[in-house]
């Protein structure tokens, strides 16, 4: 084995990006979100990239795993499992305590988490083996099978904050901002976040969307907040002009019903989030597409697995995005090259984030991200940027450390709580 593939040193870096107002039925984004930086050094000097969500229970999970990791070879991934495992030491209390603090990625166990941290810790890996071979990411997964990746634009309702894209606050406003997504990124699919407000409002913002975009696929995301017949409702209402209606409600036994009882399709990221949950949801037909974070799959071999498990039960598949930077994307973008049986432009959070670590921002045309051949994931670590955002997390005094966006909603509306209907 080549001595320049060992694993010299390991480096976190726990950083705070902004973030606007965005809506979600779990409240509101904070003005600052926690994402962690992983750097893989080799004694060969090459420097090797991984991103994933920053909250204290990740980090907690990442430092004793990057002190186990020197000695250890860049391309002996698949051991990070056992060695995550074997350094995580009991699993805190809290982690199987249902849904995670934002209450929108679904189950929460200890699992799960340990997995969104190997993904950060498996993509530096690759990355430097990439960079070190000089062959790109999608090579060392087996090889592109498409030269683009095509993304949907991710519409919010948003209060107006300090960025330049104002309010959204009622079908109007969500065009408006369909129409500049379309404008400047060239979204042909868009996704509006549900669950804000009572789903008549919600279902004219999809009409006012399909009136502006004629035939433009449109999908629709409550997070779990409707109930069954509320789900079934919404969906014979904009049955014409839906992708997918994606999670309208909570849990497998609801998803199950509403699908045996509508043709729309649905899709999920939060009923089918672990390997655990595929059996008991593909046997009932509660999904027809699912939405693969590669962080809490696990990684981008991971996400290979589950694309696979879902070709052979006829389920689509397409990719969830979350407040992330350029490293994460460049890491989806990658693995969603090498994936056959990608059908549905994935979701992307990215032009929401104005702050990035990477020097060069992507640009996404025609709705699109060219998929790099450069080696490894094809991004560069802007130090300087690095240095802002992890300044900005020490100097944080714990409010923006965890995100939690029902705390960010209470913060202005004391008296709030979630809606359901
Ligand atoms: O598709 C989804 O459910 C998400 O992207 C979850 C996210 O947490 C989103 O709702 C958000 O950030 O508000
Ligand atoms: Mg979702």
């Amino acid at each position: 084995m080549d001595a320049k593939l060992i694993v010299d040193e390991v480096r976190l870096t726990p950083i705070l990006i902004s973030d606007p107002p965005l809506l979600n039925t779990q409240g509101v984004h904070q003005p600052f979100t926690p994402r962690l930086v992983v750097e893989v050094i080799t004694r060969g000097g090459v420097s090797g990239l991984g991103e994933t969500y920053g909250d204290g229970v990740y980090l907690g999970l990442a430092r004793p795993l990057a002190g186990a990791l020197p000695g250890r070879m860049v391309t002996d991934v698949n051991g990070l499992f056992a060695l995550a495992a074997e350094t995580a030491g009991a699993p805190r209390q809290d982690a199987d305590a249902g849904v995670d603090a934002s209450g929108l990625r679904g189950v929460r166990t200890a699992d799960k988490l340990r997995l969104s941290v190997v993904s950060a810790f498996e993509t530096a890996c690759l990355d430097a083996l990439g960079k070190t071979l000089g062959l790109p990411v999608h090579a060392l997964l087996g090889g592109k099978v498409r030269d683009e990746v095509e993304y949907s634009a991710y519409l919010f309702h948003k209060w107006a904050g300090t960025d330049d894209w104002g309010a959204a606050l009622d079908p109007a406003g969500v065009v408006a901002q369909a129409r500049r997504f379309d404008r400047e990124y060239g979204f042909r699919s868009f996704k509006l976040k549900g669950g804000v407000f009572e789903p008549e409002r919600e279902i004219a913002a999809i009409r006012a969307l399909a009136e502006a975009f004629p035939g433009r696929p449109l999908r629709l995301d409550p997070n779990g907040a409707w109930s069954v017949e509320t789900s079934l409702a919404v969906a014979r209402e904009l049955k014409d002009v839906l992708e997918y209606l994606e999670d309208p409600a909570s849990g497998t036994a609801a998803m199950a019903e509403i699908a045996a009882r509508t043709d729309v399709p649905l899709a999920t990221n939060m009923c089918v989030t672990t390997f655990e949950e595929i059996p008991r949801a593909f046997a009932e037909n509660a999904v027809r597409i699912v939405l693969c974070d590669h962080h809490y799959w696990g990684g981008l071999h991971r996400t290979r697995e589950l694309a696979a498990l879902c070709r052979t039960f006829g389920v689509g598949l397409s990719m969830h995005s979350n407040t992330h930077l350029g490293i994460s994307l460049a890491a989806m973008t990658q693995v969603a090259a090498t994936l056959p049986g990608l059908h549905h432009a994935c979701d992307t959070h990215y032009p929401w984030q104005t702050e990035d670590v990477v020097t060069t921002r992507p640009v996404f045309r025609a709705g699109r991200l060219a998929v790099s051949d450069a080696p490894g994931l094809g991004v560069d670590l802007d130090r300087e940027a690095l240095a802002v955002l992890h300044r900005r997390w020490l100097e944080d005094d714990g409010t923006y450390r965890d995100r939690d966006d029902a705390a960010a909603m209470r913060a202005v509306d004391p008296g709030w709580t979630p809606s359901r209907w």
